[in-house]
């Protein structure tokens, strides 16, 4: 396969206060931007959830996992991991559950960028590096094991070593990257 779908929805969600995959944005939910996004622009989706909620995903998506028992709690890496795991592919597109503005449009930029030269393609908006909305090469995963087996479990630490490219310019507007992690943000952001 060219390219897989791996969606995160394995955090504990403490800052936001409940599940906030199922808080609503617009006319659906959190994670399903997400999952519409990835479903659109790969060529199977695999998501990764926390035991929570697993049962409720289940219900409506066949390909719902726990992050694997050797890594479970230590964060979107291991996220990373179990999704090269459930599924095969060349390339991994990857979001999280919380940024609800996101669109295809984002995915479809990344992947024109991808270049065989690259282990990964990372956004950067206003400064700031985006590794959770990002394409990884499955020659990452000898890097995300080392890295987590060390315990170093920071995404900027697997970007350290790895070959990345950088996208600054994108076309898609910042507000596609809108992180969404407290009541505060939630409740400002709706009211838009
Ligand atoms: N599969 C998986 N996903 C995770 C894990 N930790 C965080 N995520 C996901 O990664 C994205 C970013 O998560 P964060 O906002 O940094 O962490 P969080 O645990 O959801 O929220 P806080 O508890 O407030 O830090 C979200 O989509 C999370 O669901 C994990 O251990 N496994």
């Amino acid at each position: 396969m060219d390219i897989a779908g791996v969606l995160l929805v394995g955090g504990e969600s403490r800052r936001f206060g409940r599940q906030k995959a199922f808080a609503h944005w617009k006319d659906k939910e959190f994670y399903q931007w997400s999952f519409e996004a990835l479903n659109e622009e790969t060529q199977n989706t695999v998501i990764i959830s926390h035991p929570s909620i697993e049962e409720n995903l289940k219900m409506m998506y066949d390909q719902v996992y726990l992050d694997d028992l050797k890594y479970r709690g230590k964060g979107p890496l291991a996220g990373l991991y179990t999704g090269m795991k459930k599924i095969k592919a060349n390339w991994y597109a990857i979001l999280p559950c919380d940024t609800p503005n996101i669109t295809r449009d984002v995915l479809a930029e990344l992947k024109e960028l991808r270049d065989e030269r690259f282990d990964a393609i990372v956004p950067v908006i206003e400064g700031k590096k985006q590794p959770l909305i990002a394409l990884y090469h499955k020659r990452t995963l000898p890097f995300i094991i080392e890295n987590l087996e060390e315990g170093n479990l920071r995404m900027s630490s697997l970007l350290d070593s790895i070959s990345v490219l950088f996208a600054n310019n994108l076309k898609s507007p910042s507000s596609a990257f809108l992180n969404i992690n407290d009541q505060d943000t939630y409740q400002k952001c709706r009211s838009f």
